[in-house]
Order: C-alpha cells, then sequence, then structure tokens
C-alpha cells in the first residue's frame, strides 16, 4: 500500500522522512520529563534530603522538554503536511490523465457519486496516511519500544511485564481490524451507492419534481440512506468492543506495574527508586501506544481506497499510438467495425467511407447505432475489431491528441462548463483572440441570446450550462466548435433543440463551418439532410445502404419509409376545437 502511494510522492520524499526524525525527536523531549520527575521523587524514596534549586532546575528541564516538543512536533507536521498534500495534488492530477485516456464506459459506469468521492474525500484520506500515520505513528511506535527495552534494562521483570498491555492491546487491534474487515466492502459499497445516488437525485431534480413527488426516486433516496446508516452502524458495532479493549488496556500499564512492583520491592527484588523510575516510565509508553494503534485502525480502511483509486487508475486505457497525425487527407473509412457496450454487439461490422471535404449523414431508427459509431470515430471506445481510419492512418496509431486536433465533435449533450460562456467558447481554441471568440459566436448565432444577457459573453453558464436554454447550449457549443476550426466535424443531432427559426440560421451557419471539412453528421428529421453528399442509412447496428437523397427514395425501401414519416410529420396540424 505504501509503495502504490509513495510512488507519487516524488521529490517530496525525503520531507516524509524528515518529519519522521523531527517528530520521534519531538517525542524524545516529551519523553525525557518522566526521568526528570524521576530524578525528583527517587532520592525521596531513598530519604535523602533534596533543596529547592534541585526541583526547579528539574521543573525547568520539564518545561524545555514541552517546548522543544511542540516545536519538533510542529516542524515535523509542517514536513509531512507538505509531502502529503503535495503526493495528493500528484495523485489526483495523475488519475485526471488517466480518466482521460479511458473508454467512456468505464468512466460512465462508475457513476459520478462514486468518481466525485474518489477524487475528493478518497484521496484526501491518504494526508492521514502520509501526514500523520506514516510519520506520527513511526514515532508513536518506535518511543514505546525503546522505553520498554529500558524498563528490561532496569528490571527484566517489570519489563516482561510491560508486555501484557501491549500483547493484549495488538491482540484487540489485530481482531478489531479482522471484523471490521468483514464489514467494510460492505459499508464502502453501500457509501458509494448513496453518493451516486445523491448526486442522480440532484441532477434529476426537475423530473422528480415533474413525475415523482412521492415515487420511485425517493423512495430509492430513502432506501440509499437508510441502507448507509446500516451498514456504517454495522460497521461500528463490530468494531467497538475491540476499540473499547485496547483504549482501557494500553494506558493502565502503571496498574500492573504498581502492584506487582510493591511485591517485589518488598520481597528486596528491586529498590523503590528503581521501581519509581520504570512506573514513570510505564506512563509515557501508553498513550504513545494508543495513539499508534488508532493510526492501525485506519490502515484496512485506506487499503480499500487505494485500491479503489488503483481499480480506476489502473484500468486500461484505450489504445493510443504516439504519433502525430499522418494521413494522406481526411477520407473516413470504417472498416467492418463491430462494437459492443459491455457484452452487448451495438455495431455489427459496419463499413463506410467519407470523401474529404463531403458532407455524410447517419439515419436511421432511435438505438440503431449512429451515436456509437460517432462517438468510435472520436475514440471514446476501442473497436471489438475491424479498423477507422484517417487519410489511411489508423486512429489508434496516432495519440489521442493528435486525433483530438483533426475533429471537431458537437455531441448530444451540451455540456459547459460552470465559467463564463467566453471561456466556454474559448475551450475550442485556447491560445484564441478575443476578436476569434466574438466572431465564432457571432458565425453560431448566439449574438441574438447574448445580447439580451447583462453581461453578454462574460455571463456565467451556471452548474453544467444550467442557465441557458437547450438550443442556446447548442449554439455555444457549435461557437466552440466553430472556433476550433478541425478539418473534420462530427454534429450528433445539432440541431435537435432548434425551434424552426433558429433552426435555419444555424443551419446557414454549419453550411459556413462545414464548407471544405469532412463532416459526420446525425439528424433525426431527413429535411436537415437530405443535401448531404452521402446518406448512411443505419439499421439494427449495421448500414444497409448509403448513397445521395434520390438514389437513396428509390433503392431504399427503409429510407423511403422514413422519409414518407419525416413528410408526413412535418405536414401536420394541430386541429382547431
Ligand atoms: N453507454 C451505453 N452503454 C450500454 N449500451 C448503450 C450505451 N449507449 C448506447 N447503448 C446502446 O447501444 C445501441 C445504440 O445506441 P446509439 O446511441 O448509438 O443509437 P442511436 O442510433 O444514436 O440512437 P438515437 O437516435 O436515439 O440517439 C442502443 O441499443 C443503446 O441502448
Amino acid at each position: 500500500m505504501f509503495k502504490k502511494v509513495s510512488a507519487y510522492i516524488g521529490e517530496y520524499r525525503k520531507y516524509t522522512v524528515w518529519a519522521a526524525v523531527l517528530m520521534s525527536l519531538g517525542i524524545v523531549a516529551h519523553v525525557i520529563p518522566y526521568y526528570f520527575l524521576y530524578q525528583i521523587i527517587a532520592p525521596l524514596t531513598r530519604g535523602e534530603q533534596i533543596d529547592l534549586a534541585y526541583i526547579l532546575i528539574r521543573v525547568a528541564g520539564v518545561a524545555v522538554c514541552e517546548i522543544l516538543f511542540s516545536y519538533l512536533y510542529v516542524q515535523g507536521l509542517t514536513f509531512s503536511h507538505m509531502s502529503a498534500y503535495n503526493t495528493l495534488k500528484n495523485l489526483r492530477v495523475s488519475l485526471q490523465g488517466k480518466l482521460e485516456k479511458q473508454p467512456l464506459g468505464n468512466i460512465q459506469g462508475l457513476g459520478t457519486g462514486r468518481i466525485k468521492k474518489i477524487f475528493t474525500d478518497d484521496i484526501d484520506q491518504i494526508e492521514l496516511l502520509l501526514a500523520h500515520a506514516i510519520p506520527e505513528g513511526i514515532a508513536n511506535l518506535c518511543i514505546p519500544a525503546v522505553i520498554i527495552v529500558l524498563m528490561f534494562v532496569v528490571s527484566w521483570q517489570l519489563g516482561l511485564l510491560s508486555l501484557v498491555p501491549l500483547i493484549v492491546g495488538v491482540i484487540a487491534m489485530s481482531m478489531m481490524m479482522k471484523a471490521g474487515m468483514s464489514k467494510m466492502n460492505a459499508y464502502y459499497e453501500s457509501a458509494a451507492r448513496m453518493n451516486n445516488t445523491i448526486v442522480e437525485y440532484v441532477n434529476g431534480m426537475e423530473v422528480v419534481k415533474v413525475f415523482n413527488k412521492d415515487g420511485e426516486s425517493y423512495r430509492k433516496f430513502g432506501d440509499v440512506v437508510r441502507n448507509y446508516r446500516d451498514f456504517t452502524i454495522a460497521w461500528y458495532k463490530v468494531c467497538w468492543p475491540w476499540m473499547a479493549a485496547y483504549s482501557s488496556v494500553l494506558p493502565c500499564l502503571a496498574l500492573l506495574i504498581l502492584p506487582v512492583g510493591a511485591l517485589m520491592v518488598l520481597s528486596g527484588t528491586i529498590a523503590l527508586d528503581k521501581l519509581v523510575l520504570v512506573l514513570c516510565m510505564s506512563f509515557a509508553v501508553g498513550p504513545s501506544l494508543l495513539k499508534a494503534m488508532s493510526f492501525g485502525g485506519k490502515i484496512p480502511q485506506l487499503e480499500y481506497k487505494i485500491s479503489e483509486l488503483e481499480k480506476l487508475m489502473d484500468h486500461p486505457p484505450v489504445k493510443e499510438g504516439t504519433a502525430g497525425f499522418t494521413g494522406k487527407n481526411r477520407d473516413i473509412s470504417f472498416e467492418n467495425v463491430r462494437f459492443s457496450y459491455e457484452d452487448a454487439e451495438v455495431l455489427h461490422g459496419v463499413s463506410l467511407s467519407l470523401k474529404q471535404g463531403t458532407t455524410t449523414a447517419l439515419v436511421g431508427e432511435s438505438g440503431s447505432g449512429k451515436s456509437t459509431l460517432a462517438k468510435l470515430l472520436v475514440h471514446y471506445y476501442d473497436l471489438d475489431s475491424g479498423k477507422i481510419r484517417i487519410g489511411g492512418q489508423d486512429i489508434t496509431e496516432m495519440s489521442l491528441d493528435a486525433l483530438n486536433n483533426q475533429i471537431a465533435y458537437v455531441s448530444q449533450e451540451q455540456f459547459l462548463f460552470n465559467t463564463t460562456l467566453y471561456e466556454n467558447i474559448l475551450i475550442g481554441k485556447p491560445d484564441a483572440t478575443r476578436e476569434q471568440v466574438l466572431e465564432a459566436a457571432h458565425k453560431a448565432q448566439c449574438d441574438e441570446f447574448l445580447q439580451r444577457l447583462p453581461q453578454g459573453i462574460e455571463t456565467q453558464a451556471g452548474d453544467g450550462g444550467k442557465q441557458l436554454s437547450g438550443g442556446e447550449r447548442q449554439r455555444i457549443s457549435l461557437a466552440r466548435a466553430i472556433l476550433k476550426d478541425a478539418p473534420i466535424i462530427v454534429l450528433d443531432e445539432a440541431t435537435a433543440f432548434m425551434d424552426p427559426e433558429n433552426e435555419e440560421k444555424l443551419n446557414q451557419a454549419i453550411d459556413e463551418i462545414v464548407r471544405n471539412k469532412t463532416v459526420l453528421v446525425i439528424a433525426h428529421r431527413l429535411s436537415t439532410v437530405q443535401n448531404a453528399d452521402r446518406i448512411c442509412v443505419m439499421k439494427d447496428g449495421n448500414c444497409i445502404a448509403a448513397d445521395t437523397h434520390e438514389k437513396l427514395l428509390s433503392g431504399c425501401a427503409e429510407y423511403k419509409k422514413f422519409w414518407d414519416a419525416s413528410v408526413s410529420a412535418s405536414a401536420w396540424k394541430i386541429k382547431e376545437a
């Protein structure tokens, strides 16, 4: 576990070592006062006289040691926290990099709540390991070990006795870990379910309010919260008795040493001042051990969290090459593409070619695989078999960055980041000038609503872009794609939220963006794609025909059926009463 985490410490490893050294020295400073106390008490037990100066010097010694302890401990904590928080930063950055390269399905499969929990809460818990458990735990274990050795030197019998609470404490702690482990996975699974459900509930609040006020979603919410409560209590219940056992046994070393030591003094086995020395030392053992043990109890939880993190990090990324784009042009070919989500194959050997500078439309029933084909082109997933090439180059040979530079993808889900609309458009080309951003917004027909907004393009998009309407979000996404000016454009239902007037405007803008580009467009309304150079008809995960609108009308019954349906739908009128 430490090995895995320490891989992310990097140059801050030495800070963790320094932290352990400083904290150990701090604890030595914390233990020495017990020797000063012994120096005050021991002469009294021997009936010797001590003066005020003798006592004051030792009291001053105690004060200096405690100040030194505080100083060293704080310095140690400073080092350990610098190391810990830099490691957390490295972990988060690395996790983000790895997530970006994973198939989208893995990420979506885990659920937003769970990923959020791993990114924030679970990684934060590693702070406990690096900033406290390792340096403080080591310090708090080393000192009792040294003291117990010293006890053996003073009196092997009392040294042996000091091991009794230690052994009982370690047994209680390991029993607690064993019992806790059996409940821990269920507890964390339930925590992950609760997180996912809460995120789902908040995202779907609108639907819940309209359709489901007393229904399934509220029930599901209540169920996961109750479930989490039950697992938490069950977990604590099995741990508490053992926790109580080691918490009460470890600090009571003096209670054992005093009666046994008294008997030894009476039998002449040990001098009284030696017993006092061992007693004084025993006061320093309990608190340190208790602290070290408290970290021990957290280790299985950390192990679980780190393994969850690893699962996320170690999942194979999509196959990515290292080459840049070396295709000879921007022709695109899908060659016998097969693809499955989990075990269900949804594309069964699709072959399709798109000529550079032409527009190809994908049409077909809902669920026929249009969006999936588009997502495969932008390499969100690896294929089961087959190839996708751009200009003859297999997309798996090029780096994701290189592929990304070739394609602007406007998907069905128009996600905007919670920053200004300007910043949202700028994502398309981070080094663009303000004029270029405004120009892109203008081309995407954003002017009309930007003028309405009090802060125009500097308006905040809100959480996920919720401040804007669906159509407005779509236009901002298009502006992003226009700014990117990539040679290949993928438009997935790009005009889905448009009213007829806006759709007309947007189609003009799209005509302008797509000029001289290789375009793959998905649209349900056939009227929007009838002028495409080629239309590919998808059915049940197959491309059953690919041709021009006219040729398909006469040669493809499935397309004719779609076309007739779309013509009759556009002729629908709501009857006046
Ligand atoms: N993330 C996913 N996990 C599992 N199955 C999925 C996933 N996304 C899509 N599918 C399934 O794959 C099939 C193809 O879906 P896809 O979204 O590509 O169809 P589509 O033709 O674009 O549909 P629509 O026109 O409704 O958007 C469907 O059966 C769908 O249920």
